[in-house]
Parts: C-alpha cells; structure tokens; sequence
C-alpha cells in the first residue's frame, strides 16, 4: 500500500517531501490539508498527528512527522540513490545532516518571516509591516543567505560536492518562500543563482514547478482568506510576531 503525506505545498517542508517522493517515484496518496483554513486544527487531523502541523506521513499504522525524519525515513525505505542521503560515505551524510539542523533556526526561521511579513501580515492586517521590523527580517534572511554560500556551498555545485542531496533540496524550498512574495534573493548572488539553477535542473522543472505553483501564486492569498475569514490559529501567530 502507497504511504499517505498530508501535505499544503504553500509550506516549505511539504514541498521538499512532495518532491523527494515524485522525483524518486515513490508512490503516495496525496491527502490535502489546507492550512489557511485551518484544517490542521480539526478533529479529523488531530487523530493524525497532535503535532497539527504538515507535513506527516502514514505508512501503514506507523505516523511520522517532521520533513527532515520523512525525507530520511523515505531514502532509506526506498533505497533511494546514495548521493540524496550519503549512508555510505559519514563525512558526506554528516554535512547534509550538518545543514538539515542548521537551516531550520536559520534560513527557515528567516524565510518564513520575511514571507509572513511581506506576503501574509499587510494581508491579514490591511496594514505594512513597520519598516524597522521588516529591515531586520531581511537583514536576518541575508546573513543566513550568506552563510549558506559561504560556508555550506563554498565553490562546490551542490553541498555534499558534484551531487545533488537532501540538503540543497530542503535548502531550495526554503529560500524560494520569501522569493514567492516577490523578493528576489537571488539578484546580485551569482553563486546562490547557479546554485538554484543547478538544483531545478537535478530535481527537473515540470516538478519543481507543480510543486511551486501555489506558492508563487502568493497574489491569490487576499482571496483566500475573503473567501474562509481568518483562522483562529492565525490570529494567535499574528498576535505573536508583533509582541
Ligand atoms: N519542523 C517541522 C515544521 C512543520 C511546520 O511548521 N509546518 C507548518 C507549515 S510550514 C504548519 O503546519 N503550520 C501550521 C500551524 O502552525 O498551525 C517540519 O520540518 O516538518
């Protein structure tokens, strides 16, 4: 029996998961979860996961959450090639586990927060971000860009060397949520645009487009929330991030 991913691809994570198990041909029954209307609060989902946050694979009875755990869960279940999850090779395994712990505090945390303050927050508040509260998010998300170069790319094509692994793959997805509203993090960074470049092709553009697709197609988030009201959940996160 196929595994089951509860996934909304507006989310970072669920993309990189979507990808890995389409481009590796693992089969999946894809089950919606819409985040903006609060499906992950429902019953039905909290029976899923109490976490009530996506991306969660079922396999069978066995639920797992947390993109970073499914993606290793699926290449070694799958058997998927060496260069995703170096198993055979510790120092290359170590820099991609390296990256996967790094970018969660970092070019996650960064991204996301440019994306809610730039795509999501003048929104739902019918107001702009205060420039001085929008200025350090950006500067956040730069340092972690230039880390990114500097320190996990160096001049190497992709992280672990010559081959693509789950490290570019979680770093693409997640570097391409502030670039949705219309931030071009890429302008003026050769290495991180040749990087990107690389990476599409790896992964090959008609999925990394399916996957992309409702997420850069940011502008239709006004109609969402016209259409559901706001969810309570985002009430709470928005209250959060100005306090
Ligand atoms: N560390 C988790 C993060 C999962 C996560 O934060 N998912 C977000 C979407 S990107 C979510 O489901 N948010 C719903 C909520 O906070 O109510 C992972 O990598 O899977």
């Amino acid at each position: 029996m196929p595994v089951e991913l509860y996934l909304d691809l507006h989310s970072q994570p669920c993309r990189s998961v979507f990808i890995f198990a389409k481009i590796n041909q693992i089969p999946f029954q894809y089950k919606a979860v819409d985040l903006a209307a609060g499906e992950n609060h429902a019953e039905e989902f909290g029976k899923v996961s109490q976490i009530r946050k996506v991306p969660v694979l079922k396999d069978g009875d066995f639920i797992l959450t947390e993109s970073v755990a499914i993606l290793q869960y699926l290449a070694r279940k799958h058997g998927t090639p060496h260069h995703w999850y170096p198993a055979d090779n510790l120092e290359k395994c170590a820099r991609v586990d390296e990256f996967l712990s790094w970018q969660h505090t970092n070019i996650r945390t960064n991204g996301s927060k440019v994306f809610w303050f730039r795509g999501v927050l003048p929104v739902v508040t019918g107001a702009p971000v205060p420039k001085e509260k929008m200025d350090a998010a950006v500067e956040d998300l730069n340092l972690s860009l230039k880390i990114f170069e500097d320190k996990f790319l160096q001049n190497r094509p992709f992280v672990t060397g010559d081959q693509i692994s789950l490290a570019d793959l979680v770093g693409i997805v997640e570097i391409m949520q502030p670039v949705a509203t219309g931030l071009d993090v890429f302008e003026g960074r050769p290495v991180l645009s040749a990087w990107r470049d690389r990476v599409k092709k790896e992964i090959g553009l008609e999925v990394f487009d399916e996957a992309h697709k409702v997420i850069m197609n940011v502008d239709s988030l006004p109609q969402i929330f016209e259409n559901k009201g706001l969810p309570e959940f985002l009430k709470m996160k928005i209250q959060k991030m100005f306090n």
